[in-house]
This record gives structure tokens, C-alpha cells and sequence, in this order.
């Protein structure tokens, strides 16, 4: 059974650039190692939805905290099988946004914090009655919100496909997302949490959350 490795923070943190650091790592040490981003756009009918939403499509369906919690959720709930069957057969499976990002976009958009009602709703209805299987270790790629945003911007005017979306864009979400990332990882959210900053060398990362034992949370910087 391989091991189940959640990348998370607020957008334009790095979580893709890093992604693809702990997978070069990995396969350098022979590791069979699979990628999965969520939301899993063109895969999933929900993921779609849920992003031409943020993009001002389908009503006043973006405004409705839990309907998109809804999609994203519906999302993984059809990936479900698919990740199992990659656990069978790959050492890692490495997700870029997981479970917890549902958690802290909601409770940020409710002002909640990471142990209000919001956080708790989601954990019930995407671990318990969804069944989706719990990560082994949850990586917060904690960086200031301000250099976030730059890269977000940025990224925007370099790829005409990457314009920011109305979370993008909203930078009193994207702090409050931070805080309750923090509140997440400091309570071991679901599963051990590992927090990293801007400048964490992906190699050590690579090697930490691969060979740790399954108990411990700690702080990288
Ligand atoms: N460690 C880094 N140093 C410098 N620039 C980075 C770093 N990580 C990411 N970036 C840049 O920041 C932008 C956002 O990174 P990305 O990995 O796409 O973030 P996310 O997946 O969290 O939204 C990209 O343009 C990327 O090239
Ligand atoms: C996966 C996921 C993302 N989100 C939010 C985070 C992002 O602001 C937004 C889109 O996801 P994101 O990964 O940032 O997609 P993009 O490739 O368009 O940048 O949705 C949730 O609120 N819940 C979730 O379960």
C-alpha cells in the first residue's frame, strides 16, 4: 500500500512547483510515483462546474458557500476508486489540494476558524461519508499571502489560460484560508501535518514524509 501525500496551502503558494520537486526527488530514488490534482478539471463534470462558477457562470451558484463545497467534495468523491487503486500500485500518491482545502476555503469563506462547525462538516462528509482514504502526512506550503498573491497575479499576465478566479482575486480570503491552514496543521487536522516555508529544500522534504513514521507532526522551516 503506498503512501498518501497531500500538498496544501493558498493559491500561488508553489504547491505545483513543489509538487514537481518531491516527484523528481522520489523517481530519483526509484519510488513509482503518481501526481493527482484536485479540483480535477476536465475529468470531472463537478471540478468544472465549480471553476466556470468562480469564473461568474451558473447563477448565484459561487455565492452559495456550500454548494460549492458541494462540488469540490462531488469531485473527490469520484475519484475515490481511482486513488485506491493508486495506492495499490504506487509507492506515492502525491495530490496537489486534498480534503483540507475544501476545509479552509469553507470555514475562511464563513469566517470560521479551523475548529468551527464548517471544518467539522466537511471532515464528516468527505472522510466519513464519502469514505475518501485519510493522508498519511499533509504538507502545508505556508507562505506569506502577500508573495502568494504576487505569483498568482504574475502567473496571470504570463498564461492567458491561468486569469485569476473570484477567490483568486479576493486577497481578505486568501488570508483568512492562511489562518485556517495554520489552525488545520497546529491541530493535526485528519492526519499528521508537516509545515514548510517559501524556501524548503524539496529533497529533505522528499525524504521527511517519505520515511517518517505515521504519529508525529512537526515544523520545517
Ligand atoms: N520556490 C519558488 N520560487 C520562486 N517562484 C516560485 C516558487 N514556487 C512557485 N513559484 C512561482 O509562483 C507561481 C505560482 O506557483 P504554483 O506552483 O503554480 O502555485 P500554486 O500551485 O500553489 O497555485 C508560478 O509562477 C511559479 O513559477
Ligand atoms: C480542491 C478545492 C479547491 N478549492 C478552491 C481553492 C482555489 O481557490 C479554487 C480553485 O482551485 P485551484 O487548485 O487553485 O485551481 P486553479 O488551477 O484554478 O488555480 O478552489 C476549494 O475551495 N475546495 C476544494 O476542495
Amino acid at each position: 500500500m503506498g503512501k498518501l501525500i497531500v500538498i496544501e496551502g493558498v493559491d500561488g503558494a508553489g504547491k505545483n512547483t513543489l509538487a514537481r520537486r518531491l516527484v523528481s526527488a522520489w523517481a530519483r530514488d526509484d519510488l513509482d510515483v503518481i501526481r493527482i490534482g484536485f479540483p480535477r478539471y476536465d475529468y470531472s463534470i463537478h471540478a468544472d462546474l465549480a471553476a466556470e462558477a468562480l469564473r461568474g457562470r451558473h447563477g448565484d451558484t459561487a455565492q452559495s458557500v456550500h454548494a460549492m463545497a458541494l462540488l469540490f467534495a462531488l469531485d473527490r468523491k469520484y475519484a475515490a476508486k481511482d486513488l485506491r487503486k493508486a495506492l495499490s500500485r504506487n509507492d506515492i500518491v502525491l495530490l496537489d489540494r486534498y480534503v483540507a482545502s475544501n476545509a479552509a476555503y469553507t470555514a475562511a469563506r464563513l469566517s470560521e476558524s479551523a475548529d468551527g462547525d464548517a471544518v467539522e462538516w466537511i471532515r464528516a462528509l468527505e472522510f466519513d461519508r464519502f469514505g475518501l482514504p485519510v493522508p498519511d502526512v499533509q504538507i502545508l506550503l505556508d507562505v506569506p499571502v502577500e508573495l502568494a498573491a504576487e505569483r498568482a497575479a504574475s502567473r496571470e499576465s504570463e498564461d492567458i489560460s491561468r486569469t485569476r478566479d473570484a477567490y483568486e482575486r479576493d486577497g481578505s480570503l486568501q488570508s483568512r484560508t492562511s489562518a485556517v491552514y495554520g489552525g488545520l496543521a497546529a491541530s493535526n487536522w485528519a492526519s499528521r501535518w508537516e509545515v514548510v516555508g517559501p524556501d524548503v529544500d524539496p529533497d529533505r522534504l522528499a525524504a521527511d514524509v517519505f520515511n517518517e513514521p505515521p504519529d508525529s507532526g512537526k515544523v520545517t522551516t
